[in-house]
């Protein structure tokens, strides 16, 4: 009996250990599956989500041409045809300028996104200015480089029906030549803005230097951009770069400018000369030119823009110091020492001599400011010659 009862006795016990055993198991499992569960619709969210992301149309990359006054904006989409479109009210307007990359909604109606800067050399290789705020009046002396590219350029813009009834092809082109600084660029800019043209400027070396093997295409598109902004000027600073006189096509680098020059060679020639689209190029080597560049129908007009006369270089100082608050400075002499200089470096003596006042903290500029401002001006200039190795 003894035995009998601690038989029964062990069993019990051995059965409730068991079934603790299986709680705590369960238990376990419990607690185990939970956080599977928790984990799982966590994936199942992060699934969802990318599902959303995957099933929403894509949206529309566009480049930004113009913002229009009423709240919408004229852009060029990567599918082809400029497109105006609604901006949405969440973007900051002041990121808005020409040439940026946005996007747009999947209706490709409204602007929804800035993109960040991305690599394009298109938009990368151009500065364009739909009204540039230069007048004729922000040049100094070049009166007659401005009647002639006035006559040239901007009147066939102007009033193309004079042209057309006196059935003269007016220049496509024109070509600027001078030393660095002597207002070419101010020039075709300024003209731009007298006959109200969409401003296009590209720096020729840079396709060279800086977007090898795109040179062609960029050449295309800005002529394509510009024949829909039209009217239009086409500035291309450095010519040379691209238009010079081969010997041999060596190298790989030779034979893309080539291509580049090529390509705009066969722009100029496809397009109506009284179309008003018009190209003025620069260069301060026009001795390197290739003579292909210069035959009728291209740039056949040559206006050399040269360094400033005594009369010149006074109006350049009196336009770069008629905001300045100046006292006692007869810039009549000024504009007498200053010979050889360009129209950049009269600009830099305005802005050094400004400084020369306000690191003495005066109420003006004064001449002595002047006089110091022309002396830092020759000495920076006289070192870089030294550097290029230029002898005066
Ligand atoms: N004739 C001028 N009248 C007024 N300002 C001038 C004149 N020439 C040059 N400048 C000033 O110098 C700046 C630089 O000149 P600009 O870029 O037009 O010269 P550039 O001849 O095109 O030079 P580069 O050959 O180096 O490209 C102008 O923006 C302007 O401020």
């Amino acid at each position: 009996m003894i035995i009998n009862l601690s038989l029964s006795d062990t069993n019990k016990r051995s059965n409730q250990e068991d079934e603790e055993e299986d709680i705590s198991y369960l238990k376990e499992r419990i607690r185990y599956l939970t956080q599977m569960k928790i984990s799982l619709e966590r994936d199942l969210e992060y699934y969802r989500q990318e599902m959303t992301k995957l099933l929403e149309p894509p949206y529309i990359e566009a480049m930004l041409l113009e913002v229009l006054n009423d709240g919408r904006a004229i852009v060029k989409s990567s599918t082809g045809p400029n497109l105006v479109v609604k901006i949405s009210n969440n973007i900051d307007n002041t990121k808005l300028r020409p040439g940026i990359s946005v996007a747009l909604n999947n209706k490709g109606s409204t602007i929804v996104e800035v993109l960040p800067n991305i690599y394009d050399p298109f938009v990368e290789a151009m500065e364009i200015e739909d009204n540039p705020g230069f007048t004729f009046k922000d040049v100094g002396g070049l009166q007659n480089q401005i009647r002639e590219i006035y006559e040239v350029v901007g009147l066939p813009i102007v009033k193309p029906e004079l042209f057309k009834s006196l059935g003269i092809d007016p220049p496509k082109g024109v070509l600027l030549y001078g030393p660095p600084g002597t207002g070419k660029t101010l020039l075709a800019r300024s003209l731009a803005g007298e006959v109200k043209a969409t401003f296009i400027r590209v720096v020729a070396s840079q396709f060279v230097n800086k977007f090898i093997g795109e040179g062609a295409r960029i050449v295309r598109e800005v002529f394509k951009l510009a024949r829909e902004k039209k009217p239009t000027i086409i500035f291309i600073d450095e010519l040379d770069a691209i238009g010079s006189r081969r010997i041999e096509m060596g190298t790989s680098g030779d034979r893309e400018v080539q291509r580049t020059m090529l390509q705009l060679l066969a722009e100029i020639d496809g397009f109506d000369p009284l179309d008003s689209v018009k190209i003025i190029a620069a260069t301060n080597r026009i001795d390197l030119l290739d003579p292909a560049l210069l035959r009728p129908g291209r740039f056949d007009r040559i206006i050399e823009v040269p360094l400033p006369d005594k009369g010149a270089r006074l109006e350049i100082l009196k336009i770069h110091t008629k905001n300045m608050k100046l006292k006692d400075v007869n810039l009549d002499y000024i504009a007498q020492i200053t010979e050889g200089l360009s129209g950049a470096e009269l600009k830099a003596i305005t802005t050094e001599a400004g400084f020369f006042a306000i690191r003495e903290k005066a109420d003006y500029v004064y001449q002595d400011h002047f006089i110091k401002a022309v002396e830092k001006v020759k000495k920076r200039l006289e070192e870089k010659k030294q550097i290029l190795g230029i002898h005066i």
